[in-house]
């Protein structure tokens, strides 16, 4: 896999900024390089900027995306989208699929997705087919489709560095130009 970005669908600035924060902080820690917002929110990007700046790595977030334009482009420029639905075809079964491909798109909802994007995705998967979490279906389906171990990626460039310990923190504040 060369490159993962993720779409997030559906965001409501009202209701749902905690959940796609952590869709993004998810992402983040699992190798996607940026996330796409199809909704206005300043806050989400900065939330996630400011995450990027203390702890380091290359994460974007592009705010107000026009999805259909981003789905487009990608598949033009010959990447795969992959839209997470419990309706879909289920992860194990498509795993290795996904995992040959170079560069993939995620895309995940938040309120019903609009019904074109089960026609323009390569692949409809279900994390399991019951409902649960966008949070966990990101998760999930990174750590499935991942090269190597995703638990073990640097971050360069952070300002803190944790240190794992087996009892209290251990954080290294390092030095930034
Ligand atoms: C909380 S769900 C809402 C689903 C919404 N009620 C609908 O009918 O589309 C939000 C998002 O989580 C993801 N999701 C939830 N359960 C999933 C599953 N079992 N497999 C894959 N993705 C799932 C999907 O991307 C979905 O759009």
């Amino acid at each position: 896999m060369k490159r993962i970005v993720l779409l997030r669908l559906g965001h409501r600035p009202e209701r749902d900024k905690r959940i796609t924060t952590h869709v993004g902080l998810t992402a983040r820690l699992l190798g996607a390089e940026g996330m796409l917002l199809a909704s206005n929110d300043p806050g989400i990007v900065k939330t996630l900027e400011d995450v990027v700046s203390r702890w380091g790595g290359n994460f974007y977030i592009k705010n107000n995306v026009n999805y259909k334009q981003e789905i487009k482009e990608w598949k033009t420029a010959g990447g795969k989208v992959c839209h997470l639905s419990m309706y879909g075809v289920n992860l194990p079964d498509i795993t290795d699929e996904l995992k040959s491909c170079e560069n993939l798109m995620i895309v995940v909802g938040a309120e019903k997705v609009p019904p074109e994007i089960y026609q323009l995705a390569d692949w409809n998967v279900a994390v399991g087919s019951q409902p649960h979490s966008e949070v966990a279906a990101v998760a999930i389906t990174l750590d499935r489709i991942a090269d190597g171990e995703p638990l073990e990626r640097e971050f360069p460039n952070a300002e803190l560095t944790i240190v794992p310990a087996e009892r209290g923190k251990q954080v290294i504040e390092n030095y930034k130009d």
